[in-house]
């Protein structure tokens, strides 16, 4: 019995060794050497995911040699991680993703649309501040894919923990809720007492993944969407211009009021950390409410941005929602939708504002999905309609949100062309009757 166990491990080692070498063998010839290296890269170094509260999780290195800290939080999400990870709103997060095989597709090029868009990626560059899998794929096979998904993070700095347990990560966060995270490498994991915890929270991050500078797209589009920048991701813009909008994003700080008379809409985006720390933005948007008049409409971010100067208050979900299979019923109609989510902050809802209403609500937890005014045309909400990735159940509200634009657009012009009228007989009616008043 002894001897048959001893070599069944032998020979499984021995096994996993000509595997091993097969596999390298595999990438050499497929990748060259570069996914050789990362090959490499996983095989070695221990890295160590150690939690405020105490926890600690080690694995393999398969990223940066980088050590980080920042908020563990979890997405549920199945496919998307070049999307996910290059989303701002992960700007400051450790992402654990409950998916346990990530890689195996490899990460895509860096190529774009006629808009001048990312077509693969929400960003420039990958915004999480790490990232903790099951199992790494290292052989990564995708007619797109330039490099393994190690390689990536290599480029960006980013560490990448795989090897882990991550189901008793979630379960631990769902229980004690989303909790600050330390990276480290070493032989051994160190105690969370010798460690520095930096809460993204506490800062404005919206101030660090903002542009600085206007930026325009489709500037031949019909109607001109002015687009605040908490952090956009790429696809929503992509969904305002392939619908046919100009659009304009400006810095999340940019005094819009003041420019509001160049733009037939507004759109406040999605965005990473607290959304009471955009008190420059909220102060804009609520002056917006007043002197606008013309089509409001937020995601995420915006939602929280519309909600706070509408008067309703921000609060931080326990371990908030992340994943492409949030239910949320539309309250207009009773219907619901499947969307995609990335949350850690919600309106609290039970007591609305006057002349606002609750426009969705979670299926799951009961929490807010967005907010509409009740005879203006200002809504927002909590999920993702660009869903990149994720259902696209939700993506007709863009084309509710330009219909919108388009109309007021149109009654304005009809609006002007009726006062230019009137103004025009009312000059000609003076000009007869000038030499009339002459003469009596
Ligand atoms: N995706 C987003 O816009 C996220 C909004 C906010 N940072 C939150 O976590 O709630």
């Amino acid at each position: 019995m002894f001897s048959v166990s001893k070599v069944g491990l032998y020979s499984s080692a021995a096994l996993q060794r000509s595997f091993q070498a097969v596999v390298r063998q595999g990438l050499r010839a497929q990748h060259g050497g570069v996914a050789a290296a990362a090959y490499g890269t996983l095989a070695a170094d221990p890295v160590h995911l150690t939690l405020k509260t105490g926890q600690t999780f080690s694995g393999r290195s398969f990223g940066a040699q980088e050590s980080v800290s920042g908020e563990t939080v979890f997405t549920t999400s199945l496919v998307g991680y070049p999307e996910s990870m290059s989303d701002p709103s992960y700007h400051g997060q450790i992402l654990v993703f409950t998916q346990p095989l990530i890689g195996n597709y490899g990460v895509p090029k860096a190529t774009r649309d006629e808009f001048g868009l990312l077509k693969y990626f929400e960003s420039e560059k990958i915004q999480c501040k790490a990232i903790v899998v099951g199992d790494y794929a290292t052989r990564y096979s995708h007619w797109n894919a330039v490099e393994s998904l190690g390689e990536w993070c290599v480029r960006h700095g980013v560490p990448a923990i795989s090897g882990v347990d991550t189901r008793a990560i979630v379960s631990l966060l769902r229980g004690q809720g989303s909790t600050l995270g330390n990276v480290s490498f070493g032989p051994a994991a160190p105690a969370a007492d010798n460690l520095e915890f930096m809460d993204p929270n506490s800062e404005n991050l919206v101030a660090n993944v903002s542009t600085k500078q206007p930026i325009s797209y489709n500037s031949s589009g019909d109607v001109k969407i002015a687009v605040i920048d908490c952090g956009i991701k790429q696809n929503i813009v992509r969904c305002l211009t392939q619908r046919g909008a100009a659009v304009t994003v400006l810095p999340w700080d940019y005094d819009f009021n003041a420019v509001a008379d160049q733009f037939d809409g507004l759109f406040i985006s999605n965005g990473p950390g607290s959304p009471t720390k955009c008190g420059p933005l909220i102060a804009n948007v609520r002056q917006a409410y007043v002197s606008f008049n013309k089509p409001i409409f937020g995601i995420c971010m915006g939602n929280q941005i519309m909600g706070l100067a509408a008067g309703l208050e921000a609060y931080k979900l326990s371990y908030g929602n992340r994943g492409h299979n949030q239910p949320a019923v539309n309250l207009t109609n009773g219907s619901c939708v499947i969307t995609s989510q990335n949350h850690g902050f919600a309106l609290k809802d039970d007591v609305m504002p006057a002349g606002w209403q609750r426009y969705f609500v979670n299926a799951n937890d009961g929490s807010n999905e967005g907010i509409r005014h009740s005879y203006l045309p200002f809504s927002s909400v909590q999920f993702h309609p660009e869903a990149k990735g994720g259902p696209e159940d939700t993506r007709y509200l863009f084309d509710s949100f330009l219909t919108q634009v388009r109309q007021a657009k149109t009654e304005r012009l009809h609006q002007e062309d009726y006062q230019h009228t009137l103004s025009h007989q009312h000059a000609n009616t003076n000009t007869v009757a000038e030499p009339i008043a002459a003469q009596a």
